[in-house]
């Protein structure tokens, strides 16, 4: 059942928690950084965003909004430890003009069930390419991308709360789930495909894109990079008719 969230009140201004001279600060980082990820095709036309947890507080763009052009003012605060209803969602800073992001639910969901404190989330065409192609695939197989043997898959972590990254010969897995008309309503489906799939950092959306987060802004960036560049990688290699997974030794 789609849960469209409607225009967001915080009871208090508190803008001062988006207010900051630190470059690194999230209501300065998630507008830089989606300017960023602009330039790579990975949020056009208002698609995916990206949200920033520190400690208890969670930082995220609003709906629809060009994310490349959005400024510190605009960014949404929530306090994690505060959230009872996912329906009722309480702001300690909500910018009069917006909703928030459709995506809120699912940043919270790395951020709860990963202890994440980055969560990116593209509709980058490589993605979306990946999951057309496996989606001619028969189930189970349509439902997770695999690839080995290749450098670039050194660039992820072994797992959340795991020391160490993935070999060159490891298997990378990113599971596959469903897309459905309202963004939100892929939460309960992430959350399953968390729980099946303990030490993947990011599940691809058919259709729509990927979610990829990271214990750190920069871990969450860098994979997403990685997965980005293996994904073109992988549908490039599909129309040479190079296979994902090799058994060299
Ligand atoms: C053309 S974007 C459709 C909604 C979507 O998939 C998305 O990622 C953006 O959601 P938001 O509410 O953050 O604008
Ligand atoms: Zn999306």
């Amino acid at each position: 059942m789609a849960t469209n969230p409607e225009k967001a009140t915080a009871t208090e201004n508190n803008d001062h928690l988006i207010r900051s001279e630190d470059s690194q600060h999230p209501a300065n980082l998630i507008p830089e950084l989606c300017k960023k990820f602009w330039y790579l095709g990975w949020v056009t036309g208002t698609g995916g965003g990206t949200s920033i947890r520190d400690d208890d507080l969670v930082y995220l763009a609003p709906s629809g909004v060009q994310k490349e052009l959005m400024r510190p003012e605009d960014i949404y605060v929530l306090k994690l430890s505060e959230q009872v209803d996912p329906k009722q969602r309480i702001y300690v800073r909500a910018p009069a003009v917006y909703k928030p992001s459709q995506c809120t639910p699912l940043f919270i969901a790395a951020f709860t069930k990963r202890n994440a404190s980055c969560c990116i989330h593209t509709h980058s065409q490589w993605a979306v390419l990946v999951t057309l192609l496996l989606e001619a695939l028969p189930a189970p197989s349509n439902r997770v991308f695999e690839i080995n043997n290749i450098e670039q898959i050194k660039g992820f972590g072994k797992g959340m709360g795991k020391v160490g990254n993935l070999g060159y010969h490891d298997t990378l897995r990113i599971p596959v789930i469903e897309n459905t008309p309202f963004e939100e309503d892929l939460t309960e489906s992430l959350e399953e495909a968390m729980e099946q799939w303990p030490d993947a950092y990011a599940v691809l959306v058919r259709r729509h894109g990927i979610y990829v987060w990271g214990d750190t802004v920069a871990k969450a960036k860098t994979q997403a990079e990685s997965l980005d560049y293996l994904f073109q990688l992988a549908v490039e290699m599909k129309k040479l008719g190079l296979p994902w997974l090799s058994d060299i030794a």
